[in-house]
């Protein structure tokens, strides 16, 4: 049918423009002086019937030629597109007509047929030709109505062959997900097949993720027809390759990242009415993109269906056992056999006695049978079985080489890398043998020549003079992971309850006349994260006024809204999850790099990235919760990311604990400079101390010309200077606000004279609060402290003080805190990492039975008066009797040909901060010269 009717609009369009061509060679030929009778007597004939002019003529045939040629425009335009459009094609014919009767009547001439009717049934010429003009003014209305008929119903069919367009293509896709899924559905292999399957899977993974994907568009087919000579042959254009969106080029890599076909989505026409913002309108086409077309929330509820359809019971994990335990078990076939790599010995005493026993008793029992296959399984010896479980891999070589003699069983399985086993991992089980798995290898510092020539001036001064840090060398160990334990993971995916309730979200808002669309879900640790596009026109604060309709609604005990999300335009709902996750400290020790100074676990994030800083880039830390929400297990993980990661050696710490009880546990540890201090008088000490050691290593540094003591530090270590490093000090006072209420004015001038110039020195503070109100945390210490932990606060005020805004009111507790640093001033939802007491006290009783900590020189901490009141100092010699002192140091001095303090400090037995006074003063008498970077001072005159 549409072929006859485009044959038949071209036969007519090709006789008008035919037509019209001779009409026009009727006119031009007699002007260029062709007198041909048969033209003359065709002209006369046309120009009687179709000439638009009264009186015949060679130029009267103009209109006509005119005519002919813009229906055969028309006609061409039209053909097989429009056919509604064709009634124009005679309507055109009649309006010209009527023009034509019009002109006649104007000319009084009568001659065409319908003039003459008009003529006689009218009155005058008058009327008749104003019936004329009325007749072409309605054909020319029927003419424009015809044209907009015409286009509303083009408009129409496009868009309902689009609409089905559409409908097909979700067909197609779901019907291709449909058979991906049939294809993914797990099928029973034996367990060679079952590994090997798994593995080429994995490298299909890698190969993916290595490549920039090119997805085939849906194949459209269209049937061409090609004249007679092809006939009907259908014609299938070749797939389009097609580049994935950027966004899924930047998709993290991971195994589950691996790009489905339904990831990748064709581009869709967005039609936005109204004004949309660029970055709305970017986050909308990227959603819709992502989505193939369906809404978020269709998008999940299908893929959750389908989860469902594919759900078959899968076979149950087995308890993660102890190697002891486990091998135990197999012993007496009361477990399965764990699968282990041949090539891997048994590791760990107790494994090598149970495989040791087991074999005794077996080779009583029965003689090990070698075997080529798995199904002898059966026949294995129990040791056999243990030293074999790793044996799982059916080899992709054959089982012998040709050559081989064919007695000789070739190896079963090819080797495969020792895989570190992890006896411990899942166990909760309290470690054995001092806290640590044989199993592990423990990790040292590595060992560091040391010339006793060198001054040890460097380290941390007035540390006592049985320091057991700068002069014994201790080689520090650090704790191994397997003292810590692995907590259970709940799910992270996003389920039907998270999806309705995202329903409810949207629906609540609606209520209120807020229109938006759920864009997408994160699930985090603590809370999931609503992200919502409100409709144009809808005011971002009208969403935040409503977080607690929200948390009505969802029956949700605490909702923060995020708005606008840093980064994106959409609105944040976090809304918190019904069972949380516990970040436990062992999962998050991976994720410390070397190249941190001072590092420190904190958690993970939203979308569950782990989430560690450098304390050293912090430079200082203000750390402030109302109480149980989780401060104190933040400082712990602070500590103990210290103990895991860094030697006394390498950084040093002061505790302040006014509770007594928080941070007494670690007392005893060989990075502590003090006991852990519990006054607030020795506090004060304690941050003399700092603001001492801050001056003297500053005159270090401008010793040998360096500007912090990273530079320090590398050129001693270049250039030989000194025997001992300087090591950052972490200074950690919990509960500051009791302190500053205690001392006040005292306690904030150190503190702030620390935070704004300790830094280059390698001093750190780390203040924990309870209580963050302004005369606690004051403008001095918040603008020298610019990384801030919040944790939940009971009031919007306490919120804003520590973070400058609100929300750490809205957070749930346990560890549940608000990150914000100088580089990153948005802040951070984070779930804290775990440690549980008995974790501490593991790690502490492990790091502390390595050596005493060697102390600040308790003289520090003396009252002045207690100092002169004294009549025997501690050091043996009186207190009162400088001069006899300072004649004893000058001989020593004078002996040498140098002052060093720590010299005089052993020589004298007395402490590093008198010795350090007596070469101070023997400097003012004019008797040894400036300090010399780590080296003695000159003598420069003999007393
Ligand atoms: N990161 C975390 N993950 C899970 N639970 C946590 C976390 N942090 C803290 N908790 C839970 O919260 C309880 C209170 O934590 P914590 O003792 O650190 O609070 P706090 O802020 O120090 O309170 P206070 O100021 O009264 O000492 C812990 O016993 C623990 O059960």
């Amino acid at each position: 049918m549409k072929g006859r009717k485009g044959r038949l609009s071209l036969v007519l369009g090709v006789s008008c423009l035919t037509a019209s061509l001779l009409v026009t060679a009727l006119i031009v030929l007699p002007l260029l002086g062709v007198t041909n009778t048969l033209l003359v007597q065709v002209h006369a004939l046309v120009s009687r019937i179709f000439s638009f002019t009264i009186v015949p003529s060679r130029f009267g045939l103009a209109p006509l030629a005119l005519l002919l040629l813009i229906w055969s425009i028309m006609i061409f335009s039209f053909r097989s597109k429009k056919h509604f459009s064709y009634i124009l094609i005679p309507l055109t014919a009649v309006m010209t007509y009527t023009l034509y009767t019009l002109s006649h009547l104007l000319q009084e001439s009568s001659r065409p047929f319908f003039s003459s009717v008009l003529l006689s049934s009218s009155s005058d010429l008058r009327s008749a030709s104003f019936k004329v003009v009325l007749l072409f003014l309605a054909e020319t209305a029927l003419f424009v109505l015809f044209t907009l008929l015409s286009d509303a119903l083009d408009r129409y069919r496009a868009a309902k062959l689009e609409r089905e367009e559409r409908r097909r293509q979700a067909l197609e896709l779901k019907a291709e997900q449909q058979k991906q899924n049939e294809q993914k559905k797990p099928k029973k292999h034996s367990l060679f097949g079952k590994r090997s399957k798994r593995k080429e899977a994995a490298n299909e993974t890698l190969d993916e993720e290595e490549h920039v994907t090119l997805v085939k568009k849906p194949v459209v087919k269209e049937t061409v027809e090609e004249g007679d000579e092809l006939g009907r042959q259908q014609v299938n254009f070749p797939p389009i390759a097609e580049v994935p969106s950027l966004g899924s080029l930047s998709k993290r890599r991971s195994s589950v990242s691996k790009p489905l076909e339904r990831d990748i989505i064709q581009v869709e026409e967005i039609q936005v009415n109204g004004k949309v913002s660029i970055g709305a309108l970017h986050t909308l086409t990227e959603e819709r993109k992502r989505n193939n077309g369906l809404s978020y929330l269709e998008r999940k509820q299908l893929e959750l269906a389908q989860a469902k359809t594919e759900e078959q019971p899968q076979p149950k994990q087995p308890v993660q056992l102890s190697g002891f335990l486990q091998g135990a078990l197999e012993a007496v076939g009361k477990a399965p056999h764990k699968k282990h790599d041949k090539n891997m010995e048994p590791k760990g005493r107790a494994r090598g006695m149970l495989a040791e026993a087991v074999e005794q008793h077996q080779t009583r029992a029965d003689e090990p049978v070698p075997v080529a296959s798995s199904q002898a399984d059966d026949t294995l010896s129990i040791r056999e079985r243990i030293l074999s479980v790793q044996y799982e891999e059916k080899p992709s070589q054959p089982l012998f080489t040709p050559e081989e003699p064919a007695a000789k069983p070739a190896p079963l399985v090819e080797k495969r890398p020792v895989v570190q086993p992890t006896f411990f991992a899942q166990s909760t089980a309290k470690p054995i043998n001092g806290g640590f798995s044989e199993d592990v290898p423990m990790s040292e510092e590595p060992a560091v020549e040391e010339e006793d020539l060198l001054e040890p001036a460097s380290g941390v001064g007035g540390l006592s003079g049985s320091a057991l840090i700068n002069q014994s060398r201790i080689r520090y160990q650090f704790p191994s992971d397997s003292m810590l334990v692995t907590y259970p993971k709940v799910s992270d995916v996003i389920d039907e309850t998270t999806l309705k309730r995202g329903e409810v979200l949207v629906t609540t808002l609606q209520q209120f006349n807020i229109i938006v669309e759920l864009v997408n879900i994160v699930r985090g640790p603590t809370v999931t994260m609503f992200e919502l596009l409100p409709a144009p026109g809808i005011r971002v604060n009208s969403i935040v006024n409503l977080a607690d309709n929200i948390a009505l609604a969802l029956a949700a005990t605490q909702v923060r809204i995020v708005a606008p999300i840093p980064g994106k335009s959409a609105v944040g709902v976090e809304i918190p999850n019904l069972k949380r996750d516990i970040i436990g400290f062992r999962e998050m020790l991976g994720s410390l790099s070397d190249g941190l100074g001072i590092p420190m676990v904190l958690g993970r994030n939203l979308m569950g990235e782990p989430i560690v800083i450098d304390v050293i880039k912090a430079p200082h830390l203000l750390i402030a919760g109302s109480t149980g929400s989780g401060k104190s297990v933040c400082v712990n993980s602070l500590i103990c990311s210290v103990l895991f990661r860094r030697s006394p050696k390498q950084v040093r710490m002061i505790l302040v604990d006014p509770k007594i009880v928080e941070l007494n546990i670690y007392n005893g540890i060989p990075h502590l400079l003090t006991p852990v201090i519990t006054e607030a008088k020795r506090t004060l000490k304690a941050l003399d101390f700092c603001l001492y050691e801050m001056d003297r290593r500053y005159k270090l540094l401008q010793g040998i010309n360096v500007r912090n003591i990273i530079g320090y530090n590398e050129k001693i270590e270049t250039s030989r200077l000194a025997r001992e490093k300087l090591p950052y000090i972490l200074v950690v006072i919990d509960e500051f606000a009791d302190l500053m209420h205690l001392v006040g004015k005292d306690m904030e001038s150190k503190v702030s004279r620390l935070a704004a110039m300790s830094r280059a020195v390698g001093i750190h503070l780390v203040l924990a609060t309870q209580r963050p109100s302004v005369d606690v945390i004051t403008g001095v210490i918040k603008n020298n402290i610019p990384t801030r932990i919040a944790f939940a606060v009971t009031s919007a005020t306490d919120s804003r003080i520590i973070l400058d805004e609100q929300g750490a009111d809205k957070l749930l507790g346990k560890g549940d805190m608000l990150y914000m640093s100088s580089s990153n001033p948005a802040a951070e939802r984070i779930q804290g990492s775990f440690l549980s007491d008995h974790e501490v006290e593991e790690v502490v009783k492990f790091v502390s039975s390595q050596g005493v900590p060697d102390f600040i020189d308790e003289s520090f901490f003396e009252d002045e008066e207690q100092k002169a009141s004294g009549s025997e100092g501690e050091d043996g010699v009186d207190a009162n009797d400088d001069d006899e002192l300072m004649q004893r140091a000058l001989s020593i001095v004078v002996e040498r040909k140098c002052a060093s303090a720590s010299y005089l400090q052993r020589r004298l037995k007395i402490g590093y901060n008198r010795a350090a006074r007596l070469v101070e003063q023997m400097e003012e008498m004019g008797y040894v010269g400036p300090p010399n970077g780590s080296k003695p001072r000159e003598l420069i005159k003999y007393p």
